[in-house]
């Protein structure tokens, strides 16, 4: 019988089971990842985080991200503020600038004053090999007004890599947005061959939006801050918002900031819920 200990933590809702593997690694089965993010028979998160040395000099840790269907993802933002908080207030670190690397590069971390979060998400991509997606036509290049065919319906995205995948749609009241049908249509549609993170952005004024997201891997999120980024990004890129966007997601709000050929940054609440063990 293996023991798991974990902090159970989350960032506007988006929920992580965050596991401190700087010491010994661990091991579990994507099966183990599924049990426990059960919201009815484990613990339930959305992804499980883990802490792990960087064999990287610049960095100070590494980053590895599971969503709950047990797959192992690139990045996750508002888990990023998570294991900020994680590693400052759990003593792993006494710096408040954090330098962490992730599948798709390094990120970069301040805990502020006031105990919100900035990241340094890196610089957006938009490129369809860099997505990944697979043009529908040789017309199909605008990486901001792709054209896909989702069974009978024919949808405008914006596709932005910011280290995972996000296809982005522009609607007019997210309150009335099919997230779970037409997201789950797209998260596995053919033209994403490792999936896609879609986001439904409603835009408010140039400085506001409202966003929901289906994420890959898990359904839809309370928030989901690579999400928000790319919302922004798209729609700073769509000449609809200011550098500066305030995202309300259903669980909160966060900050983006962002101009052409900068890296984003994303700023926001972290928070802990408790810890426990588990045995498997
Ligand atoms: N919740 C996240 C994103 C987590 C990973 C995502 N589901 C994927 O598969 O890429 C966030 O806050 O960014």
């Amino acid at each position: 019988m293996n023991t798991l200990k974990f902090t159970k933590m989350h960032g506007l809702g988006n929920d992580f089971l965050v596991v401190d593997a700087t010491k010994e690694p661990i091991s579990w089965t994507a099966a183990n990842i599924q049990a426990w993010a059960n919201r009815h028979t484990g613990v339930g998160f959305d992804q499980l985080l883990v802490i792990e040395p960087s064999s990287n000099e610049r960095c100070d840790f590494k980053y590895r991200i599971f969503n709950a269907d047990g797959s192992e993802v690139e990045q996750c933002g508002n888990g990023a503020r998570c294991f900020a908080k994680y590693v400052t207030e759990h003593g792993l670190t006494d710096k408040k600038s954090v330098m962490v690397e992730t599948m798709r590069g390094i990120i970069v971390l301040h805990v502020l004053e006031d105990g919100q979060i900035t990241v340094d998400m890196g610089k957006p991509h938009f490129a369809p090999e860099e997505i990944p997606y697979v043009p529908s036509s040789p017309t199909d290049h605008d990486a901001m007004a792709h054209v896909l065919i989702v069974g009978t319906d024919t949808v405008t995205i914006s596709c932005v890599n910011m280290g995972n995948p996000h296809a982005v749609l522009l609607v007019d009241d997210i309150r009335k947005a099919p997230v779970s049908v037409l997201g789950e249509a797209i998260e596995s549609h053919a033209q994403f061959p490792q999936k896609v993170n879609v986001g439904f952005a409603e835009i408010v004024s140039r400085d506001e939006i409202n966003l929901r997201v289906f994420e890959r891997g898990v359904g839809e999120t309370q928030a989901c801050g690579t999400g928000a980024c790319a919302a922004a990004v798209a729609g700073i890129r769509h000449g609809l918002l200011n550098q500066n966007v305030l995202v309300n997601l259903p669980g909160g709000t966060l900050t983006i900031q962002w101009q052409e050929g900068e890296s984003v940054l994303m700023t926001g609440p972290a928070a802990e819920v408790y810890s426990g063990v588990l045995t498997y």
